[in-house]
This record gives structure tokens, C-alpha cells and sequence, in this order.
């Protein structure tokens, strides 16, 4: 196939400066590819550190490149082996292609495949231009009560389902979650839906907090200067758990708050990382042989998590009505990444180029 329509992106060059570029519109590499016009693309903490710091650990911003990964789009192409999508489908966009032939990918671990090639983790593309390309099976159907402009969310929603099952079997669990930005609140609210009788959301800023029961905290604490030991025995406190929370859950990749998480756990606790940020960062390691707490990452989502996070929404255990604050057109992207960074709202949405901001807005029943 030839290349016909030129695109727009919004590309990020290294030491921190935006441009608008006009690129070429994808065209089919195989027959389970689809094109899809991005619609809407929700900024995330990951997309922010890219700009601000140029990298995020071993994955560093050396050439330019299309920041952007929390996307919905409608088909427009689609591959003659794309079974069950066609043309004019509203899909949410799972961003990242594994190789599906190494051992973690053959294991059903394909969020460890090193071969992954990820929308904005350099050196790939993100979505934040006219088309993205990807296989049929990164495609996921929207429900019809979801909105291109919500169904953002569901790549978020995705992160939080898979670190929720990494912390376990949920039911009746104390849970305290640091962080009250999208990935926090989501994990919140995907704690509750699995189960957990205390969610208790932790953050700085007073107004995220106030969002957080909206989204399934039961609690929520406002993180002092004070140490972290006095934070996470306040926090307790609050909360009437002196012996400590079965699971701590970071969304902030911030140090005081991996500190507060582990001194907050019972003995036997786990503790699950999804926070990204400075690769390096002193934790009580003492406290987590004392309490044998279990010290899991999580790095995006696996098999059957993109499916479980639609399937919350599609049941209604999951809203996410109120999430998006802040929307702006693709001529302002760079003013949306300057609200994220000063932590405006909750989650800031980008239209596509030339995007119909009501069609965006309009669920489909
Ligand atoms: N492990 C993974 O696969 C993924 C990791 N992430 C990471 O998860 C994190 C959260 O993502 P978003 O919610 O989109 O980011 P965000 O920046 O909107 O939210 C982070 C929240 O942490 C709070 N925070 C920061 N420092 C704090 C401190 N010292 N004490 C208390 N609260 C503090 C902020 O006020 C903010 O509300 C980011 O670091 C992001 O890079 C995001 C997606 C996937
Ligand atoms: O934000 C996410 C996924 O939503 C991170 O995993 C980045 O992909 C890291 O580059
Ligand atoms: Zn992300």
C-alpha cells in the first residue's frame, strides 16, 4: 500500500522542546493490522517525565520522537485477517506490541518481553498524531456507555488492574494506595471493585484526595513533611488499623512515599510498586525482612488485563465519570502537558488533529 494522506504529530525533541510535524499517514504491514485515527489521547505521570527528564530509567529520549499512549480511535483500515473490527469501529488502543515468541511472552508475561515496542517509551512512537497503526488483537471495542474521550482511561485502568492482582487475592483487605493522580485513584477504585473493605487514598494535594472517595476510598490521609514513620503511624491512626495494611500500593514513585507504604504494612504485607520515577531511591530495607513483606513491581499490564478493565466498565463496577478534566485541542498539546505537570485536575485529555470535539465527548447510546 502507498502512502496517501499526510498526518500530523506532536513530537518531543530531546532536551525538552515540542513540535508540531507533519508525518506519513501508516499504512498496513500485515493483515491483522488496522489504522486508526486517534480520537483522544489521555497524558500520563510516564509521558511528563519523558519531557521534564528526558527518561524514565534505561528508557531515555534520544531523538525525536511522538509522546502519547492512553488512546481511543475510530478504524479506518483494516487488514483482511482483523477479525471481529471494521471500519468505523470505536476502539480503545492497548499501546504496546509484544514479540510474542520469547519465553515471557510465551509464558504469558508479554509486559516483560524486551522486545516490546511501546507508544512513547523511546525509541517508539506514541499516539499523539492523526494515525496510529496496530495489530487487531490491541484493539479493544468500546462499550457503548463509554465516550472516545473516557475510554482514555481504560489504558490507565488497565495499570491499576494488573498491580491490584499482583497485591493478591483483595477481599476484605486493608489497602493503602500513595498517590492520588489517575493511576492512584484508578487503583482505588479497582481495589474496592475486587473486594477490599479499607482503601485508603494518600496524597499531598487536598483536591485529589477529595476525588478519591468518589472512586472508592474509604479513607484518605494528606501526607505531612513529618518522617515516614510518623506519616504511615497518622495514617493508621486515621484509620483505626494500628497492626498495620495488608497492602501498600505506590502510584507516585516518590521516596517518602515508598518509605510510608512499607512502615504502614503488617507483618506478611505486600507492597506493590507502580510509581515510576528517579531509578534510585533508599528504602527501609531492615523493615521489609523484620515484617518478610513481599516487594513486587509492576510494569504496565499483561494478558487479559485490558479485557478485565473493559469488563469492570462494561458491569458498571467501574465509573469513570469525573476523571477527565481538562481537554484541549491538538494545537494545545503543549499547554495540556504544562497542566499535568503542575498537577491541574485529574487527567488531561488531547483531541486528535482536526478531531469533531462533541463526536469525542458522545458515548454511543
Ligand atoms: N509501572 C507502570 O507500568 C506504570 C507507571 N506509571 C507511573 O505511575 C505514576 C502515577 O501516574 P499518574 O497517576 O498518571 O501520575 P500523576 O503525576 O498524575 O500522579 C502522581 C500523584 O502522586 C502524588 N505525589 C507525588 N509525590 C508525592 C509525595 N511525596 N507524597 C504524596 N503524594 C505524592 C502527586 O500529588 C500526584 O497526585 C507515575 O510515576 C507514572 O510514571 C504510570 C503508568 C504505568
Ligand atoms: O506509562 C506507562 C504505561 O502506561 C509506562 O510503562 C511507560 O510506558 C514507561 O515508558
Ligand atoms: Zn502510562
Amino acid at each position: 500500500m502507498t502512502v496517501t494522506k499526510a498526518a500530523q504529530a506532536f513530537v518531543l525533541h530531546k532536551g525538552g522542546t515540542f513540535a508540531f510535524e507533519e508525518r506519513s499517514k501508516p499504512t498496513l504491514q500485515s493483515d491483522r493490522d488496522v489504522i486508526v485515527r486517534v480520537m483522544a489521547t489521555g497524558l500520563c505521570g510516564s509521558d511528563v517525565h519523558y519531557w521534564q527528564h528526558g527518561r524514565i530509567g534505561p528508557y531515555v529520549v534520544e531523538d525525536p520522537i511522538i509522546l502519547g499512549h492512553e488512546s481511543t480511535g475510530i478504524v479506518v483500515e483494516s487488514g483482511s485477517g482483523a477479525a471481529g473490527l471494521a471500519v468505523g469501529d470505536r476502539v480503545a488502543l492497548e499501546p504496546g506490541i509484544a514479540c510474542n515468541t520469547c519465553n515471557h511472552c510465551r509464558n504469558g508475561r508479554y509486559n516483560l518481553c524486551r522486545g516490546m515496542r511501546f507508544a512513547a517509551t523511546p525509541p517508539y512512537d506514541g499516539t499523539l498524531a492523526t494515525y496510529y497503526r496496530v495489530p487487531a488483537e490491541c484493539c479493544f471495542k468500546l462499550p457503548s456507555h463509554i465516550s472516545l474521550r473516557d475510554g482514555t482511561l481504560i489504558e490507565p485502568l488497565s495499570v491499576a488492574v494488573h498491580s491490584c492482582q499482583l497485591a493478591g487475592f483483595m477481599q476484605d483487605k486493608s489497602v493503602a494506595i500513595f498517590g492520588a493522580g489517575p493511576v492512584g485513584l484508578l487503583c482505588c477504585a479497582v481495589a474496592r471493585a475486587f473486594g477490599a473493605s479499607t482503601v485508603i487514598a494518600v496524597d499531598v494535594v487536598p483536591a485529589r484526595l477529595a476525588s478519591a472517595v468518589k472512586y472508592g476510598a474509604t479513607h484518605t490521609y494528606q501526607m505531612s513533611s513529618e518522617a515516614a514513620d510518623k506519616n504511615a503511624a497518622d495514617l493508621l491512626a486515621m484509620a483505626g488499623l494500628e497492626d498495620g495494611v495488608d497492602v501498600a500500593l505506590d502510584a507516585t514513585g516518590a521516596e517518602p512515599c515508598l518509605n510510608g507504604g512499607i512502615l504502614a504494612l503488617t507483618q506478611g504485607g505486600t507492597f506493590v510498586q507502580v510509581g515510576l520515577g528517579k531509578p534510585n531511591l533508599s528504602v527501609p530495607v531492615g523493615q521489609i525482612c523484620d515484617k518478610e513483606i513481599v516487594f513486587k513491581g509492576s510494569f504496565r499490564y499483561g494478558p487479559g488485563d485490558f479485557k478485565l478493565a473493559i469488563g469492570l466498565l462494561d458491569s458498571r463496577r467501574i465509573r469513570l465519570d469525573g476523571l477527565v478534566t481538562h481537554e484541549y485541542p491538538f494545537g494545545q498539546a503543549e499547554d495540556a502537558f504544562k497542566n499535568v505537570a503542575g498537577r491541574g485536575g485529574i487527567k488531561s485529555v488531547i483531541y486528535g488533529p482536526n478531531v469533531d470535539e462533541e463526536e469525542a465527548k458522545a458515548s454511543s447510546v
